[in-house]
């Protein structure tokens, strides 16, 4: 049965691993135009929610995560256990360490970087086939403004936008906004030639 996107967040077996929230995870998703079919990385895959919901939307195609963590490392598996989810590769590195092997790709999505992001697409740039989705999010300014001066001069068109999300939330009769933390989405699509701003 096809999967639906929009696992909640409650769902995932969680530690103190930051995990991207359900309505974000959406937007990523849409924007890696996870398919069927698709082969798709995620950097930074700290408990795997992204990677959980890319592999039950791909069952045709593979998942490859890679954490730097052994906390991480272990969640993502947790949560493989439990979505019964087994077209995914689990990688413990330090990216870009770990991506030397991998197949094309038709996504990458990178949600950590630990100061490589430059490494990091240059190695995403190699992987991608032409019409591939790089999909980055960063929740600080200092990331969010990195991820424009590392797309300069690259093959890639893109665009990008701010998320901030307030959720409901029940205060007796009423509701109220409980708001997530912005993040920063930039979406770049793999183009022959040089860069265009989308
Ligand atoms: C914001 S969390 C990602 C959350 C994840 N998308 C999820 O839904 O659980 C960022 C993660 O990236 C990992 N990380 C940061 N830099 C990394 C790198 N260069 N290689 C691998 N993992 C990295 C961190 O350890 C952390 O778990």
């Amino acid at each position: 049965m096809r999967h639906f996107f929009g696992i909640r967040d409650e769902e995932f077996i969680r530690g103190d691993v930051p995990m991207t929230k359900q309505e974000i995870r959406m937007a990523v998703m849409n924007e890696a135009r996870v398919d069927e079919d698709s082969v798709i990385l995620d950097v930074g895959a700290g408990t795997g929610s992204i990677s959980i919901e890319a592999a039950l939307g791909a069952p045709k195609g593979h998942v490859y995560a890679i954490e730097r963590f052994d906390k991480g490392i272990e969640l993502i598996q947790q949560n493989m256990e439990k979505f019964n989810v087994s077209n995914m590769t689990v990688i413990k590195a330090k990216a870009p360490e770990g991506m030397e092997d991998l197949p094309e790709l038709d996504a990458v999505i990178i949600g950590g970087s630990a100061g490589q992001l430059g490494n990091i697409i240059d190695e995403a740039q190699r992987l991608l086939k032409i019409g591939g989705r790089l999909v980055v999010t960063a929740v600080t300014m200092e990331t969010g403004s990195a991820i424009l001066k590392e797309l300069k001069g690259r093959p890639f068109e893109y665009h990008g936008y701010q998320m901030a999300i307030n959720r409901y939330r029940k205060a007796g009769p009423y509701h109220l906004l409980d708001p997530l933390s912005p993040i920063f989405i930039v979406s770049a699509t793999k183009v022959q030639g040089e860069e265009t701003i989308g």
